[in-house]
């Protein structure tokens, strides 16, 4: 088995780093690739999965140390799923605000029933670079996107995603809450399985 202490996040997504280490709890230190390389690896792969092999693979060669990745999205179904594994480029790298707005004026005049979308989270854990049997698990999330943002919570397209579960917006949930139900904790909890942790 693995050193679980010494696991580096394959991600220089701070949100994504507060939620898996509250996911994982104390158990598990959760070290930022950002400790060790300020480069991000381009995400050449046509899948989630393949995207976060390649991050997990990445991080473990720049740190020497066991990686965990995740490759997560947006598939909107009126948009045959897209933005999907271009989910952070939507809007050619500008950042959350453009994405959201590019996303609201693509589904300007959709109406509430065409409107559904899953939040897509694929982890990958790696024990070394060169692995051969990376442990991989998915977890989805179904919902609606809303035609304005709300909530302050989150991050990325969290106040446009509603989560009809709960009747409010991810970025109306709470950390704790979102951490329950969201694609990120299903995958998490596949994973914690994976590796005996629960
Ligand atoms: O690749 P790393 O370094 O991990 O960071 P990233 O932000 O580029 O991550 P991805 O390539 O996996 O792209 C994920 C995109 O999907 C969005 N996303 C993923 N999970 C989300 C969540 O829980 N809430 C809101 N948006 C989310 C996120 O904002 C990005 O635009
Ligand atoms: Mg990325």
């Amino acid at each position: 088995m693995m050193n679980l202490k010494q696991l580096v996040l394959a991600s220089h997504n701070a949100g994504k780093l507060k939620e898996l280490q509250a996911m994982l709890g104390e158990s598990v230190q959760l070290r930022s690739i950002g400790e060790f390389s300020s480069v991000e690896p381009e995400e050449t792969g046509l899948s989630f999965v393949e995207n976060a092999i390649l991050k997990a693979r990445n991080a473990a060669r720049i740190s020497g140390l066991p990686a965990l990745a995740d490759d997560s999205g947006l598939a909107v179904d009126f948009l045959g799923g897209a933005p999907g594994i271009y989910s952070a480029r939507y809007a050619d790298g500008k950042g959350d605000a453009a994405n959201n707005a590019k996303l609201l004026d693509a589904l300007k005049d959709v109406p509430e029933a065409e409107r559904g979308a899953q939040f897509v989270c694929v982890l990958a854990l790696v024990r070394h670079a060169d692995d051969p049997l990376p442990i991989l698990c998915e977890g989805l999330w179904h919902g609606r996107i809303l035609t304005a943002a709300s909530g302050e919570h989150g991050f990325g397209y969290d106040p446009l995603f509603w989560v009809p579960e709960r009747n409010v917006s991810s970025a109306e949930l709470s950390p704790a809450d979102k951490n329950q139900i969201s694609h990120r904790a299903r995958a998490m909890d596949l994973l914690r399985q994976r590796l005996g942790l629960k």
